[in-house]
This record gives C-alpha cells, structure tokens and sequence, in this order.
C-alpha cells in the first residue's frame, strides 16, 4: 500500500469557462483540492454543477481558463508537449456512465479492449496480447471465450464491465469514473462497485469518481468534495463529513440521504439550503481548512462563527 499523502493530482484555483464575451458562462471556479495515491475522491454534486467538466479538464478534454492541474508533480493544463499528452492519456483512464453510448458497437471486445495496447505497443506478440485480454476479461468477471463478441451482446453491467478492463489494461495511475453505475441496474451497481475497489486493491489505482448521491459514494469514497454551482463547498474524510457536515448546503443533501433506521430517520433534521444566504461576489469567499483535512468555502464572518460552533462542541 502506497502512502495515503502523496499527492497524484492537484488542482489549484481551477477556473473552466465556456462562450466568450457577454455570452462567456463560467461553470467551475475557484476549485481547489489534491488527490492522494491509491484512494478514491469523489465529486459529490447535483445535475450541472460542474463534476464532468472538471474530469474532462483533469483528462485535457477541456480546456481551463485559469489556474492549474498538475498530475505527478507536472502542470498537465494549457500547453504541454505531445509526448507528455501521449503518456498522461495512458496513465489518465475515463469510465464513463453509460457504457451503450461510449462502447464502439461495430467493434469486437477484444478489439475495444485491445485499442489502447496497440496505440501504446503494450504487448510483446500477438499471444501476449490475446492472453493479456483474456486475462482482464476474467478480472472483470467475464468469459474468454466472449472475446469476439460485440458490445450489443452484452448487459448493461456487462458492458459496463467491458467499459473497466478497457480502461484497467492500460494500469492507469488515475480513472475518472464519471457516475459508472448510475445507468446500471441497481441489483447489479454494488457488484460493479466492488469490482472497481478490487482493482484498487490489487494494482493500487486512484479513483476520482463523479456521482450525484451521497449515499452511492458513502461506501467507497475516502474523502468526498460536494461541488455546487461549479465551486466546491466542502471537502472532508467520508465519515467526518457524514457526521459533522459544515457547509449547509452539505446539511441539505445529507438530509435528503435514506437513513435505513426510521427511529433515526425521524429524528433527523430536515435542511433546505438556500443558494441567496453566499454572496460570492462580494464576500470574497475562501475555501478555508477549519478543521485538519476538513475544508470549506466560506466567507470570513461564517468562518468565525464555524469555528465558534466546532470549539463549543469541543471539536477543535
Ligand atoms: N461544452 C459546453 N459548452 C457550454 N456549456 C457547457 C459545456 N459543457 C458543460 N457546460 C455547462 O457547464 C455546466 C456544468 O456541466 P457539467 O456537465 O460539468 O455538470 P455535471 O455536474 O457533470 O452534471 P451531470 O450530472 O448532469 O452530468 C452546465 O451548466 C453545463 O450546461
């Protein structure tokens, strides 16, 4: 196991804006967290709030407007060489949500899983290559004799499986796995779930993983960001913010969580965030560590009385 605190990738006031002039639309700023070899980070937010543009910027899709990302120590925004572009495309793997759509259907498995191993000559011989497939399509749980097969042939989860060993083969340092088991079954999402926390067992990867429901991360994540509106609001070990959530809008979405227990879900408080109480523009708002590891994005009147709060209940 690698150390928790290396840091892998760094994202340092990341600013992403689409349109220019009076129709320019800034949908991420002031975006600030790092992520630490071998564990899971997830990005916690509602539809549009800004989590896929930023792995798309994580994996140079999208273009920043300022700020930076740097991945192993080197800035990989703006402009890089193609030969550093080349390796970070490999060392970067996407899965995305809906493996029907970002699956080739005209391809066999063994071709989409394949692809990346010739653009990178990561076989030594045509058996090589075969036992490699082979040997991953095991992994993710399916047979080698479906090699031939096509996308269409396949289940959701299924397909969805092949989405990972197409991603996995390359043993990628970071996948983005934006919302991978939101389009899935919900009999089958855990599976795919524990399929993924296999891989961060057996060959140490790193998730960012995108979602847009708490509890769907709670089990897997190590830390969790909630974005909102592009901005991150607030970021903490999953069970730190589970149980002492700061920002209100945090409030809000643990609040909409299921409780399985009805005695606690009756006494829990129910939260309406309500978006006019932060006055970005004026406030000159930071994203502020209040506690070790646990950040939020507050003004300096709210961290005052943040911090009043956590020192009465003997937190800090
Ligand atoms: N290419 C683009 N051009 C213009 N606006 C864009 C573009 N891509 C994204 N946006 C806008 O940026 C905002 C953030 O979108 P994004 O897709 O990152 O949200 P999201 O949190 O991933 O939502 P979802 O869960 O629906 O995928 C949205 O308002 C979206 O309309």
């Amino acid at each position: 196991m690698e150390n928790k605190k290396d840091v892998l990738l760094s994202l340092k006031d990341l600013e992403i804006s689409f349109g220019a002039g009076k129709d320019k639309f800034v949908a991420v700023q002031d975006v600030n967290f790092d992520i630490f070899k071998g564990e899971t980070f997830s990005l916690v937010g509602e539809s549009g709030s800004g989590k896929t543009t930023i792995g798309r910027a994580i994996l140079g899709i999208n273009s920043t407007s300022n700020g930076t990302i740097t991945f192993e120590g080197q800035q990989i925004n703006g402009k890089i060489s193609e030969k550093r572009k080349h390796e970070i495309e490999r060392k970067i793997q996407m899965i995305f949500q809906d493996p029907s759509a970002s699956l080739n259907d005209r391809a066999t498995v063994d071709y989409i899983i394949s692809e990346g191993l010739y653009n990178y000559g990561l076989f030594d011989s045509e058996e090589d290559r075969i036992k490699k497939v082979r040997t991953m399509l095991e992994e993710v749980g399916l047979l080698p004799e479906q090699l031939y097969r096509y996308p269409h042939e396949f289940s959701g989860g299924q397909r969805q499986r092949i989405g990972i060993a197409r991603a996995l083969i390359m043993e990628p340092d970071l996948v983005v796995a934006d919302e991978p088991i939101s389009a899935l079954d919900v009999s089958i999402r855990a599976q795919v779930l524990n399929l993924l926390k296999k891989f961060q067992r057996e060959q140490g990867v790193t998730y960012l993983f995108i979602a847009h429901d708490l509890s769907v991360v709670r089990f897997i994540s190590d830390r969790i960001a909630v974005i909102r509106a592009g901005r991150i609001l607030e970021l903490a070990e999953t069970e730190e913010l589970f149980t002492n959530p700061i920002h209100p809008y945090t409030e809000a979405l643990l609040s909409a969580v299921p409780v399985p227990d009805p005695q606690l879900a009756k006494t829990r408080k129910s939260y309406v965030y309500d978006p006019n109480m932060h006055h970005y523009e004026t406030d000159k708002p930071k994203f502020v560590e209040i506690k070790p590891g646990h950040f939020v994005y507050c003004n300096e009147e709210e961290e005052a009385r943040y911090k009043k709060e956590l020192h009465e209940q003997g937190q800090i």
